[in-house]
Parts: C-alpha cells; structure tokens; sequence
C-alpha cells in the first residue's frame, strides 16, 4: 500500500468523525495520515486538543493525497460540501456516514461510483460501535477491505445487500443509542422516585442494561425466552410488564421506529437532490 493509500480524509470534524478517528488513532494509525476538513473554528480548536490534528477550513490540495474520503457532514449539508471538495478528491474511495443521502446522489455530486454508505453509531467512540454498510457496485473487493480496517477499529460491522436496508439500520442501530439512554433515563427516575440516590440509581440502570445486552449477545436462546426466565409467576418483573402491555409501550416504541425509518428516507428526498 502506497503511503497516499494509507491517508485518509474526513470531512465534516464533528461526533461522528471524531469517534472513527478516535478508533483509527487507537489503532496505532498516525495522525499525521489524518487529513480533517472543518469549517468551524471551535471544532477545528477541539480537534486539535483532542486528537493533535490540525484540521484545515475547506478542502484543498492536501485531499488529492488521500485514498480514503469520509464524509462525516449533516444530510442538509453534504451536497454544499460535495461541491467543494470535488475537484479535489476524484481519485478516492468515499464512505459516507450520512443519514439518508443515497449513494445515487453521492455518484453524481463526486463524479464516481467508488462509494461505500455506512450507518455507525456513537459507541463506536469507545470501540463498541455497531456499523452496517452498503457498498455501490463501483466500489471493489480492495474498496470494501479498505472500509472494513478502518470501521472495525470503531467496533463491529456487518453489510446489507439493498440499500434501503440503511434506513432501517439507521432507525435501530444509528438513533438506537438515544432510546437506549432514554430508557436508562427513565429506569433511572424511577430509582429515585423508590428512595435510591440519583448516583446508586444510575449505576444499577447502566450496569442492568449492559449485564443483559451481554447476556443476549451470549445466548442463541430467543429474546423473549430470556425476558421470561426474569418473570416470576405473580411477582414484581410481571407487575411491570403487565403495566408496560396495558399502556402498549412495545407497540408505542415500534411505531417510534418507523418514524425514524420514514425521517430517514426522507432525509434521502430532500437533501439529496
Ligand atoms: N451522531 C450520531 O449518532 C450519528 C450521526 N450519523 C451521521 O453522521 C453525520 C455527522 O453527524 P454528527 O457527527 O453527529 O454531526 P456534527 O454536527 O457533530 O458534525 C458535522 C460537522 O460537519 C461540519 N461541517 C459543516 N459544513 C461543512 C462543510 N461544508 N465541509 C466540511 N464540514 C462541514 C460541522 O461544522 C460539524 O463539525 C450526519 O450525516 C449524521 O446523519 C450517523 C450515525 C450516528
Ligand atoms: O439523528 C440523526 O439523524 C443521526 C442519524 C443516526 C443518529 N443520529
């Protein structure tokens, strides 16, 4: 691999870039193979004290040197962004990170078919991300191994075949962090509410749902089995369940879902035009 091959470029310093870079840097990658593309002056501060990298105002020369493009920018802003970095990365693999915006868009702003999409999630700032990523025809074996070093250092990943799979992905694993957090928000109110401190409270929540996502991920046993073998006959965890089916919060949750699916592709219709 030639030492521009290895070089990778973000654009966009924001959370999501920060936490692959985090992952690369983790993985003993020099960062002075890191190119950062940031427009704004507080990000460009953070990611110098954070990481030690440097990161430049808009896309230069400096990108025709990187292998690797990633596009860490907001749906609403990634076709503004395209256009300025576009004369200058056209020999690169890209992998965007956005929510929403086909890769059918990204073809025709970049001006190539070696696009990969992914849909990570912010554990991934500390390794245990969850990534699915779609690969576009243009982009080969080597493309797709060279997307799979860098994601793996940000946790797990696994492909999807169509496309459209991403906004599903998107409204499980991509916002999934948030529900998981609001769910621990909630547990966490309760624990107060019953006369524990905020501090015992939180720490028996988080400590809770890692323990049980442990035990799943352990397990080929269905999830629902699992959820039984806490729920006594008449006592307390069926209490809670049976308060939980009565005010539909499975279904409630569900729908939350689908909202997130449907926000996704529309993300796709309006910001990838
Ligand atoms: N935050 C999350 O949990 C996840 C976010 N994503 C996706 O990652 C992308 C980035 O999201 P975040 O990192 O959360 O947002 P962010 O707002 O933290 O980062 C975006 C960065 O892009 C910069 N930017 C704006 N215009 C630019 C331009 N023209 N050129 C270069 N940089 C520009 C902004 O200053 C900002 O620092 C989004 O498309 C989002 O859909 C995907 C999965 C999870
Ligand atoms: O909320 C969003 O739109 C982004 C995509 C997945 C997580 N955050």
């Amino acid at each position: 691999m030639t030492d521009k091959q290895q070089r990778i470029a973000f654009i966009g310093g924001g959370n999501m870039a920060s936490a692959i870079i985090g992952g690369l840097l983790r993985q003993g990658m020099a960062s002075t193979d890191i190119e950062i593309v940031e427009p704004f002056e507080e990000a460009r501060a953070r990611l110098a004290k954070e990481f030690g990298i440097r990161a430049v105002a808009a896309p230069g020369t400096e990108l025709a040197n990187t292998g690797l493009v990633v596009w860490a920018v907001k749906p609403q802003t990634f076709k503004e962004a395209a256009a300025q970095a576009k004369p200058h990365a056209a020999q690169a693999l890209h992998l965007s990170v956005a929510a929403g915006i086909r890769s059918d868009s990204i073809a025709a702003w970049l001006g190539t078919e070696r696009i990969v999409r992914s849909m990570p999630n912010t554990p991934a700032l500390v390794g245990k991300g969850m990534t699915a990523l779609f690969a576009r025809d243009g982009a080969g074996a080597d493309d797709k191994a060279r997307v799979e070093r860098v994601i793996a250092t940000t946790g797990e990943f696994l492909w999807v075949q169509a496309e459209a799979q991403l906004d599903a992905v998107t409204a499980l694993s991509g916002s999934g962090p948030a529900y998981v957090f609001y769910f621990l928000e909630a547990m966490t109110q309760a624990g107060v509410e019953l006369g524990l401190t905020a501090e015992q409270a939180r720490r028996l929540a988080v400590g809770t749902f890692a323990g049980a996502s442990e035990l799943a991920r352990a397990s080929t046993d269905p999830l629902e089995l699992l959820r039984e073998r806490v729920t006594s006959k008449g006592g307390t965890t069926y209490a809670a369940l049976t308060s939980m089916e009565q005010d539909q919060v499975k279904a409630h949750f569900v729908k939350a879902l689908h909202a997130a699916s449907r926000r996704a592709e529309e993300l796709g219709d309006e910001f990838g035009r």
